[in-house]
């Protein structure tokens, strides 16, 4: 089954094209990579596929529900991460913890809260507001609010920017594991060498469309590579920005 299907997906920013007729799909339990050069949709179709911005047409399916039709359902079973996560300022990260359990209605949330600020080694900024966390706390934070109400289905968005490496380390380690629990990862990053090892399955965008949908064997056969998700970006992207 799949967790994530995408139909046709059209996104239009007045004039700008951002995606242009995308198709894809993310079996359930798989930690996908969503890539491509700068400008290519990514924001774009994780944003519609959380249901932040609507679709100019298409059709979208998260956890098994209509994204336009369903918003709800979907919301309630997903969680995502923005690069540059907005946190409630006047909260404490403690709050934010107290914050989302509630919104989700997550039932004895506190010893997984402590694990979760304990594992990202959080604990000593408990008390602290948003405003005075650094950039890869505030990540940190985010990555924990994600974790808390064990969503079906994660978004992350340049996720590994601004963590040091023991917490790229363990993200990495969580989406895995979370994944094999059945829950589907949805990572856009241009950091192609740190997501390799964990990535089961790679979409490539290139100007709103999508140029490659499947498993990195897939990948492999398809063009007869042995390289690097790095060489296999390159190989597949080539021409299609060229002209750029
Ligand atoms: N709110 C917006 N208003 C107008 N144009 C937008 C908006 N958001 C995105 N775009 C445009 O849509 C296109 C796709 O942008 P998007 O942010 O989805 O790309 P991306 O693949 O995430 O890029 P990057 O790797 O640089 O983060 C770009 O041309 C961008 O300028």
């Amino acid at each position: 089954m799949n967790a994530i299907e995408v139909t046709d997906f059209r996104k239009e920013y007045g004039s700008t094209v951002a995606a242009n007729g995308l198709s894809f799909s993310l079996p359930r339990g798989t930690v996908g990579a969503l890539i491509g050069p700068n400008g290519a949709g990514k924001t774009t179709t994780i944003r519609a596929l959380c249901g932040i911005i609507r679709p100019t047409s298409g059709a979208l399916q998260v956890a098994g529900f209509d994204v336009d039709q369903e918003p709800l359902q979907v919301k309630q079973r997903v969680a995502y991460v923005p690069d540059d996560p907005p946190l409630f300022e006047t909260l404490t990260v403690w709050e934010h913890m107290q914050f989302i359990a509630s919104a989700y209605q997550v039932r004895d949330f506190v010893p997984q809260a402590e694990e979760l600020l304990a594992q990202l080694h959080l604990e000593g900024k408990r008390d602290a507001l948003a405003s005075e966390l650094s950039r890869g706390m505030r990540q940190k934070v985010a990555i924990a609010c994600a974790y808390l109400h064990n969503p079906e289905v994660l978004f992350f968005d340049e996720p590994l920017t601004g963590l040091d490496p023991a917490a790229i380390r363990l993200l990495k380690q969580t989406m895995s594991h979370r994944a094999s629990q059945g829950a589907t990862v949805l990572v856009s990053s241009h950091l192609l060498a740190l997501v390799e090892d964990i990535c089961k399955h790679l979409i490539i965008l290139s100007r709103g469309q999508c140029l490659f949908s499947g498993s990195i064997e897939q990948a492999r056969e398809q063009y007869a590579t042995t390289g690097s998700l790095e060489e296999m970006f390159f190989q597949i992207t080539e021409g299609a920005t060229s002209d750029e």
